[in-house]
C-alpha cells in the first residue's frame, strides 16, 4: 500500500479509494449529527416541554442560513474558486461550531426563558439549538457539495456512481447510529444531551480524517500541476449558464421534492413508530435505523449497476414510484402492525438507494466540471427549501389537526413505572402528514419523467454506463 502510494498518487488507485475513505468518514461524523435529535423527540416533548412545532422549527433550523443567507451558494462560489481543500476544512469548523452551541442549549437550563419572533413566543432553548443546528446545516450541506466534488476529482472517468454509491452508504451509517443508539444513549446516562456531546466528539475525528485528505490532494495536485487535469477557475456568469439549462432544473426539482420525502420523514419517523405502531419509545428508532441501513450496501449496488450498465433515469423513476407506494401504506389508519412498518421502511430504504445512486452521478453529465461546484450547491440550495419548509409544515399539522389524545400518559403506554400525573404526553394520529410525503413522492415521478424527457432530447448520456471502455 505504500508502495502504491509512493508512487504516483494521482494514477494509484489505492489512494484514491483511501481518499474516498477518509472523506466518507467525515461525512459518516455529519450525518450522524444531522439526525441525532430525531429519536430524542419524544423525551424532548416529556422532559423540556418542546412541542411538535418546537420540534418542527428547531429541525427547520437546517436550513435557515443555507436557503435565506445563501450560505450555499456562497459556499458553491469558495469551493469553485479556493479548491475543494480549504472548502472541505472551513465546512468541518463550521459544523463543529454549530454543534457545539446546540449541545450547549440542549444542556443548559433556561429556567423557562422565552423570546417572541414574528410574533411567536419560542423557549431560549429551542431558539439557541436551532442556531446551532443552522450554523451546523450550513456546515454539513457545505462539506456534501464539496465531497462530491472530491469524489468526481479523484474518479471521473472510472468508478464514478459507485465511489458516490460508497460515500453515501458510508454517510448512511452515521443516520443509522443517530437512529438506533441515540435514545439507548440518552436513557443509559439519563440526559437528553450526552448523544450530542458523542457527536461533537466524533465531528472532531472527521476533521482530522479530513486533513489527512488534505495532504494527499495537494500531493496529487503538485503532480498534475503541468497537465491539463487540472481544474478550470470559476467565473460567476457559470451560475447564469447553469440556470438556463432545463436539465438542471429538472434534476434540481426532482431532487428536493424526493429528499423532502425521505429526510424530513426519517426526522418523524421514530415518534410515527411510537404513535402509529406502539412501539416503545427507546426503541422506536430502530425500525427507522433500518432503512439507512439498508442503503448501506444498496446504494453502491444501483451505483455499480448505472455505472456499468447505464439507465440512470430510468433508475430515478422507479425510486420515485416506489416511495408514493410506501408513504400511502403508511397514511392507511388501520395498518398499525409493526411488522408492516418493517417491510415499508426496507422498501423506502430500497427507493431511497436507487435515487441518490443515480441523481448525483448525473450531474457532471448535465453541468461541465468546472461549473460543478457552484452546480451541486445550487441543486442543494433549492434542495433545503424543502428540508427547511417539510419539517416545519409537518410539526405545525401534528399539533394543529393531529393531536388524538392529549391525555395520554407515556406512563400507561408504556412501561407504567412512572406516576401517570407526572408526566403526559400528546398523542398524535399521522395519516395527514403521511399524505403530504406521498404528495412529494407524486410530484418526483412528474419530474422524473421530464428528465428523461429531456435526456433523450438533449443527449446527456443519463441512460448510458459511466464507465468509459
Ligand atoms: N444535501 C444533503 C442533505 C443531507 C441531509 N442529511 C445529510 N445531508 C444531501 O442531499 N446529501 C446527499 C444524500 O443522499 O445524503
Amino acid at each position: 500500500m505504500v508502495a502504491a502510494l509512493q508512487k504516483k498518487i494521482s494514477e494509484s488507485a489505492t489512494a484514491r479509494w483511501i481518499v474516498l475513505a477518509l472523506v466518507a468518514f467525515t461525512m459518516l461524523c455529519g450525518y450522524f449529527i444531522t439526525d441525532v435529535m430525531a429519536p430524542l423527540k419524544p423525551m424532548l416533548e416529556q422532559q423540556m416541554g418542546w412541542s411538535s412545532s418546537d420540534y418542527g422549527f428547531f429541525t427547520s433550523a437546517y436550513g435557515w442560513f443555507n436557503v435565506f443567507l445563501l450560505m450555499l451558494i456562497f459556499g458553491g462560489m469558495i469551493l469553485d474558486k479556493m479548491g475543494v481543500r480549504f472548502t472541505g476544512l472551513m465546512s468541518t469548523v463550521i459544523m463543529v461550531i454549530g454543534v457545539g452551541i446546540k449541545y450547549w442549549a440542549i444542556a443548559s437550563d433556561f429556567g423557562g426563558a422565552s423570546v417572541t419572533i414574528f410574533g411567536s413566543v419560542i423557549s431560549s432553548q429551542v431558539l439557541w439549538a436551532a442556531i446551532g443546528y443552522a450554523i451546523f446545516g450550513v456546515g454539513i450541506e457545505i462539506a456534501g457539495i464539496t465531497v462530491s466534488k472530491i469524489i468526481v476529482k479523484w474518479f471521473k472517468g472510472k468508478e464514478l456512481a459507485l465511489a458516490m454509491g460508497l460515500e453515501m452508504a458510508c454517510a448512511r451509517i452515521g443516520t443509522a447510529l443517530a437512529l438506533s443508539i441515540t435514545p439507548l444513549l440518552a436513557e443509559e446516562f439519563g440526559s437528553v444531551s450526552m448523544p450530542i456531546l458523542l457527536g461533537l466528539l466524533l465531528l472532531c475525528i472527521g476533521m482530522i480524517s479530513f486533513v489527512v485528505f488534505v495532504v494527499m490532494d495537494t500531493k496529487r495536485d503538485r503532480e498534475l500541476k503541468d497537465s491539463a487535469e487540472l481544474e478550470e477557475p470559476f467565473r460567476f456568469r457559470d451560475i447564469f449558464e447553469i440556470v438556463r439549462i432545463k436539465g438542471f432544473w429538472y434534476i434540481a426539482i426532482l431532487c428536493v421534492l424526493f429528499y423532502s420525502a425521505v429526510f424530513p420523514f426519517l426526522k418523524y419517523a421514530p415518534d410515527l413508530m411510537f404513535n402509529k405502531f406502539g412501539i416503545s419509545e427507546k426503541l422506536s428508532g430502530i425500525i427507522p435505523a433500518l432503512l439507512p441501513f439498508g442503503t448501506i450496501l444498496l446504494t453502491p449496488f444501483f451505483g455499480n449497476l448505472y455505472d456499468r450498465r447505464g439507465k440512470g433515469a430510468t433508475i430515478m423513476l422507479v425510486g420515485s414510484f416506489m416511495i408514493v407506494a410506501v408513504h400511502l401504506l403508511f397514511a392507511v389508519p388501520a395498518f398499525t402492525n409493526w411488522l408492516l412498518a418493517l417491510v415499508l421502511i426496507i422498501t423506502l430504504g430500497i427507493a431511497f438507494s436507487l435515487v441518490p445512486s443515480a441523481m448525483w452521478p448525473s450531474v457532471p453529465k448535465i453541468i461541465p466540471e468546472n461549473k460543478l461546484g457552484t452546480a451541486y450547491a445550487l441543486i442543494f440550495w433549492i434542495q433545503n427549501w424543502g428540508l427547511m419548509g417539510v419539517p416545519y409544515l409537518i410539526g405545525k399539522v401534528l399539533d394543529n389537526y393531529c393531536v388524538v389524545d392529549n391525555a395520554t400518559t407515556v406512563a400507561e403506554e408504556i412501561t407504567g413505572v412512572v406516576a401517570p400525573e407526572t408526566v403526559t404526553r400528546v398523542a398524535y394520529d399521522y395519516t395527514v402528514p403521511m399524505l403530504i410525503f406521498a404528495g412529494l413522492g407524486v410530484l418526483s415521478i412528474l419530474f422524473a419523467f421530464l428528465l428523461l424527457r429531456e435526456n433523450k432530447k438533449m443527449g446527456y448520456g443519463l441512460q448510458q454506463p459511466n464507465i468509459r471502455k
